[in-house]
């Protein structure tokens, strides 16, 4: 059995990205208070979300990770996590259908409360506050007390990743997520707006393939139900840690406060704490890869991360942004793969295509993101390799938050409905674009 390092530990590795918090005896409080609370999910859940992603890295089925940039605290309402769920469910099915594998459904979500950021403070009219850092850390309200890191925020996020995780599973095991249901909301959206009208055909063929499915008596009950897992980034050490338990099946560690978790790109640094953290769980990871990570960066986080080459146990999820994935990404996973390394790899289109649109809104261009996954299928399918999935940033709101897509949103547009406390996501209607054009990839690939 792997053994933990202690919090004081990890913290001497220096990490990036920390909460400055004044008092450590509130701190200490608040992480025993977590390690007695139960864990979120059960390790035999990772287990099989592990067991799905080696299909993903085996070339056998596809993932489909989406949530918000941050999660909210306040954003735990029936709606926002219905619409969430719904969006991405539709997505699924479309995507399902073009690639003729599984598609792994991963949400972004009941644990998505912690931010990097580029910048520790930020000023506004002559006003110096620290930077929000998610609602795990701190307030985005722009004073000082909304702004000083409070780690009873680790207990809400706690409670409202609980309440999320509830929600999704009612959902998910309960009938909403029916694929008959999901199938009915795609065939709304391609009959109903202006957008969806583009993909006619596709729907029509899925629409052929259900009415085959239930003709030949495909079993009622499977239909209901949905296989749905979370993620997060593993970002502030206090809460993962205290979220680690040894499993009483194995005896071995999982981070049981979501299913999946990932390393970002600012915290990948492979002497550091999180990579030390993560090299001790059993549970499925990932760590964002971005244009600067080199082959030989990417083989020392297998070897620390996957040491037994566990297919399933590491994926890769790369966000160079459209401009550089074509140049960049070859040569890594060229490199990775002669290694021998088993990994899945995954696009992530969003964080490499950021930027100020002139209003001073943080924003992306849809055609921006299609180009990075388009750049992405090319490359693999010029290696040889499989494009194993996409990492996505979307609501299912109609927010303004990324330009452009069919309902051609502009830069005037971004105020109206901009809601993201972080970064811009895909709406609703840009979240069902994006799945139909990667299925028009898949089925050409
Ligand atoms: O979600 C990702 C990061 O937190 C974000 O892109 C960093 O953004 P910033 O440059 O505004 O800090
Ligand atoms: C911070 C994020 O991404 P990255 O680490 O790739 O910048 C994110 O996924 O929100
Ligand atoms: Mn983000």
């Amino acid at each position: 059995m792997s053994t933990i390092p202690d919090l004081a530990s990890l913290h001497a590795l220096g990490p990036a990205q920390q909460p400055s918090y004044a008092d450590r005896a509130e701190v200490d409080a608040v992480v025993d208070r977590l390690r007695t609370m139960p864990p979120l999910v059960f390790a035999g859940e990772c287990d099989d979300l592990k067991a799905k992603l080696a299909e993903v890295a085996q070339g056998r089925a596809f993932l489909l990770q989406g949530g918000d940039c941050a999660e909210t605290l306040a954003g735990v309402t029936a709606d926002n996590v219905r619409n969430k769920l719904r969006v991405l469910l539709q997505m699924a099915v479309v995507l399902t259908y073009a690639a003729s594998v599984p598609v792994v459904k991963l949400g972004r979500l009941a644990g998505q409360y912690a931010k990097p950021r580029s910048s520790d403070n930020e000023t506004r009219d002559g006003i110096t506050l620290p930077a929000y850092r998610g609602d795990a850390v701190n307030g985005f309200d722009f004073t000082p007390e909304s702004r000083r890191p409070d780690p009873q925020r680790l207990l809400d996020v706690y409670n409202a990743s609980a309440a999320t995780l509830n929600l999704v599973r009612a959902f998910t095991t309960g009938g909403y997520a029916d694929l008959r249901q999901v199938h009915t909301w795609n065939t709304d959206f391609v009959r109903d707006s202006g957008v969806g009208q583009r993909y006619e055909a596709m729907a029509h063929e899925i629409d052929r393939a259900m009415a085959f499915m239930e003709a030949i008596g495909a079993d009622p009950e499977e239909l209901r139900r949905v296989d749905f897992h979370s993620s997060h980034e593993a970002l502030v050490l206090e809460y993962e840690h205290a979220m680690t338990r040894t499993d009483s099946r194995t005896q071995s560690p999982y981070d049981v406060s979501g299913h999946f978790v990932w390393i970002g790109e600012r915290t990948r640094q492979i002497d550091n704490a999180h990579v030390e953290l993560l090299s001790h769980i059993r549970n499925p990871i990932g760590v964002k890869l971005g244009p600067s990570t080199t082959p030989d960066d990417a083989l020392a986080l297998a070897a620390k991360l996957n040491p037994l080459n566990e297919p399933g146990r590491l994926t890769f999820i790369t966000r160079f942004g459209a401009g550089k994935i074509r140049q960049g990404l070859p040569e890594l996973v060229e490199k990775v793969t002669a290694s021998g390394v088993e990994v899945a790899w995954v696009c992530d289109p969003m964080h490499g295509n950021t930027f100020e649109a002139s209003s001073g809104y943080k924003t992306r261009r849809f055609d921006d993101v299609i180009e990075e996954v388009q750049g992405f299928f090319d490359v693999h399918r010029a290696l040889g390799t499989w494009p194993g999935g996409v990492h996505v940033e979307l609501t299912g709101d109609d927010v303004t938050e990324c330009v452009g897509g069919g309902e051609e949103l502009t830069d005037l547009d971004l105020s109206s409905r901009y809601e993201s406390v972080c970064d811009p996501r895909l709406n609703r209607v840009q979240s069902l674009e994006l799945a139909f054009l990667v299925a028009e990839m898949l089925r050409t690939a």
